[in-house]
């Protein structure tokens, strides 16, 4: 099989919306951004970077970012909605660079390997690192959990800062063995993070297929036996209750999940959410505020909002 790549040559500052927009809007099966910044910083950096000399004499002027899609997607109709989101983009205010697009068929197995270069050791906090299943790592505290991962065709690296965010509110919530429900779980990854925290019993859900083979395979390669995974949308026709709530997917979708927390939230129950854009914070305040939840704390990682939420006091 053959895969479509799309690439751009634009700028940093547009990363997140590109990679979101492709992959939630235009079913990319992947996205990769190649980043001046990063080979520039090599070298120093203490994780396990490693920049091949082939690629030095091609360094992005800003960002390359390529989107991924099957070889039978319409390539006319994908450049044109990247030239439209692009212009979007602009009268924001934002950055979009030069903008130049070109498009090229790959072998599928050259994609797999391609993105593995640039997806490396996350040594994210005191508790928790990330470890690609390829790479070998040996933790500075020798109780710190390590979350093996390979993503497949899934959300879901750790690289991202909505996925950060919904982990550093994990770690403050899991303070004694609770039950999770991870909703959008893509590769697995805050279900894993969870179940590694301390907690008895996590559900994955998603809505699609390739994010049930990723997230059960990673729980497989973590060893944990205490993830259940459910293919579903959002919390509609999940059964029972949790200590813990964890989604992290855009704002519109998690619109439609707030009105559903209720039901299947433990007494003294908390909720994590990520993935909200910061102009999109006041829509979800509303919305939690008017289901009779509040928020107890507020991250922000760049443009993105991480909340920590428990009900309202009666
Ligand atoms: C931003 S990714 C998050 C993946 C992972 N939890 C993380 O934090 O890195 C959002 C995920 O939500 C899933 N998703 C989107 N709409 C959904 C819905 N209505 N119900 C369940 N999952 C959904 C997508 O398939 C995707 O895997």
């Amino acid at each position: 099989m053959k895969l479509l790549a799309i690439k751009i040559e634009t700028s940093h500052e547009v990363e997140d919306a590109l990679s979101i927009y492709s992959q939630d809007n235009l079913n990319a099966l992947g996205t990769e951004a190649r980043k001046r910044s990063d080979f520039e910083q090599a070298g120093w950096l203490h994780d396990s970077t490693v920049v091949e000399m082939d690629e030095i004499k091609d360094l992005p002027k800003d960002m390359q970012f390529i989107a991924y899609f099957d070889e039978e997607a319409d390539r006319d109709d994908l450049v044109n909605k990247f030239k439209n989101k692009l212009n979007e983009l602009k009268s924001y205010g934002l950055n979009t660079g030069e903008e130049k697009i070109t498009t090229s068929y790959i072998a599928d197995q050259d994609w797999n390997t391609a993105w593995q270069k640039y997806y490396h050791v996350i040594d994210f906090s005191r508790h928790l690192a990330i470890v690609p299943e390829w790479e070998d790592y040996k933790p500075a505290f020798s109780d710190q959990k390590l979350i093996k991962l390979d993503p497949g065709l899934a959300f879901g690296t750790g690289n991202h800062q909505t996925t950060q965010l919904a982990m550093m509110g994990l770690e403050r919530a899991i303070v004694k063995p609770v039950s999770v429900v991870d909703v959008g779980t893509g590769s697995g990854i805050l279900a894993i993070a969870a179940s590694e925290l301390g907690a008895t019993n996590v559900l994955a859900t998603d809505i699609s297929d390739e994010s049930m083979t990723a997230a059960q395979q990673n729980a497989a390669l973590n060893g944990l036996t205490n993830i259940k995974t459910q293919k579903t949308s959002l919390l509609a026709d999940v059964d029972g209750k949790f200590d813990i709530i964890v989604a992290n997917i855009l704002a519109e979708i998690l619109l439609d999940l707030i009105p559903q927390m209720n039901d299947h939230l433990n007494d003294n129950g908390q909720i994590i959410f990520s993935g909200i854009d910061y102009l999109q914070l006041p829509k979800i305040e509303k919305a939690l505020d008017e289901n009779d939840f509040k928020i107890d704390l507020t991250m922000r990682q760049g443009r993105w909002i991480g909340l920590s939420i428990t009900r309202k006091e009666k």
